[in-house]
């Protein structure tokens, strides 16, 4: 799947150091699945932790899943065994974390593409995505998201944002109100995804879900998960309603029927529908088919 069309709600940290949270992790239907190198493993436990993930990489089927790792960080002594073993793995995508500028996505990429060449990968084939963690980060977001054609996206990580901007975070969440805006805006502009940060507290599931909503009325593609009972909370406030299914397909219909009659623009029960209308109703389309809401007719499947 071309990485420019893929679902990317779910991106679910799996850490590097533990195999059976590696072997099960394909099981849960994550869009995508990210094996950690970074702060989840111990320093002592950096080689076996990608000698792990390497091999698992070679082992278990994850079916549909993006593949992504994040690596350690350009400022340890990790990272360059970190990438040359995830790109002989054949990963999809490889996430750095505590990006700061456009510079440090562009030694990442020199290395990815050496790397590539050693091992025989095809070059270019290895996508890049960055955490943003820090203020600094956040005001280079835009010259982060742009620094490469392989970038697919964008991530604020709010816990050493947080740390970094002398807070911690609140359940209301104003305190990352600037560093979302900041980030969503950079990625759009760049054209490629945006992802919200984790959510820590796993027995706060309603302000698991409060948040989740935020991040999505704003328009981000989706969410770093810690663990699976995340997974369809995120995927439910996702989910496109009835309602919406059904203008969807009939924005569809009705431009395709203004193509019909060499128009782009039409008028839909009063309502003037071009072409972001039609984007809107595509992107709807898309995710009412990942939750199983249409069938092969297109009609709408009641859950
Ligand atoms: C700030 C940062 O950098 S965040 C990123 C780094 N952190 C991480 O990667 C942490 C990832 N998450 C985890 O390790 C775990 O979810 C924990 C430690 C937070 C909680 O673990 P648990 O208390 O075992 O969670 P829980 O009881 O809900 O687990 C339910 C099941 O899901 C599995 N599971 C939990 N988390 C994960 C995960 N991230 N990936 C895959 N499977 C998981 C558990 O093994 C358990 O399986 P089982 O039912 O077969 O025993
Ligand atoms: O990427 C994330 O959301 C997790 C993380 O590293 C952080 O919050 O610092
Ligand atoms: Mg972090």
């Amino acid at each position: 799947m071309a990485a420019d069309e893929r679902l990317r709600r779910t991106m679910m940290f799996v850490p590097g150091n533990n195999p059976g949270l590696i072997k099960d992790a394909g099981i849960f239907g994550v869009d995508s699945i990210m094996f950690d190198l970074e702060d989840a493993v111990n320093m002592n436990e950096k080689d076996s932790a990608r000698f792990l993930v390497y091999e698992a990489l070679q082992t278990f089927d994850y079916g549909d899943a993006e593949l992504v790792v994040r690596i350690n960080g350009l400022d340890t002594p990790f990272y360059e065994n970190d990438i040359k073993a995830m790109v002989k793995a054949g990963i999809d995508v490889i996430r750095l974390p505590k990006t700061e500028n456009a510079d440090m996505i562009h030694e990442l990429e020199n290395l990815v593409e050496a790397a590539e060449k050693e091992f025989g990968r095809e070059v270019g084939s290895t996508h890049l995505m960055a955490a943003i963690e820090s203020a600094m980060g956040v005001v280079n977001a835009y010259e982060i998201a742009s620094a490469s054609d392989r970038m697919i996206g964008i991530a604020l990580s709010a816990e050493d944002y947080t740390t970094d901007m002398k807070t911690h975070r609140y359940p209301d969440g104003q305190e990352l109100l600037y560093a979302r805006n900041a980030i969503l805006h950079a990625a759009r502009a760049a054209g490629i995804a945006a992802f919200d940060t984790v959510f820590t507290d796993l027995d706060d599931m309603e302000g698991f879900e409060r948040e989740t909503k935020f991040i999505h009325q704003l328009g981000y593609d989706g969410k770093s998960l810690i663990n699976p009972r995340q997974i369809a909370t995120v995927n439910k406030v996702y989910a496109p309603t009835q309602k919406e299914i059904l203008n969807a397909q009939n924005v569809i219909a009705a431009i395709e029927e203004a193509k019909r009659k060499g128009s782009g623009v039409i008028a839909m029960n009063g309502q003037m529908v071009d072409r972001p209308v039609v984007l809107r109703a595509e992107r709807v389309m898309k995710l009412a088919k990942a939750n199983n809401l249409v069938d092969a007719e297109g009609n709408y499947v009641e859950k």
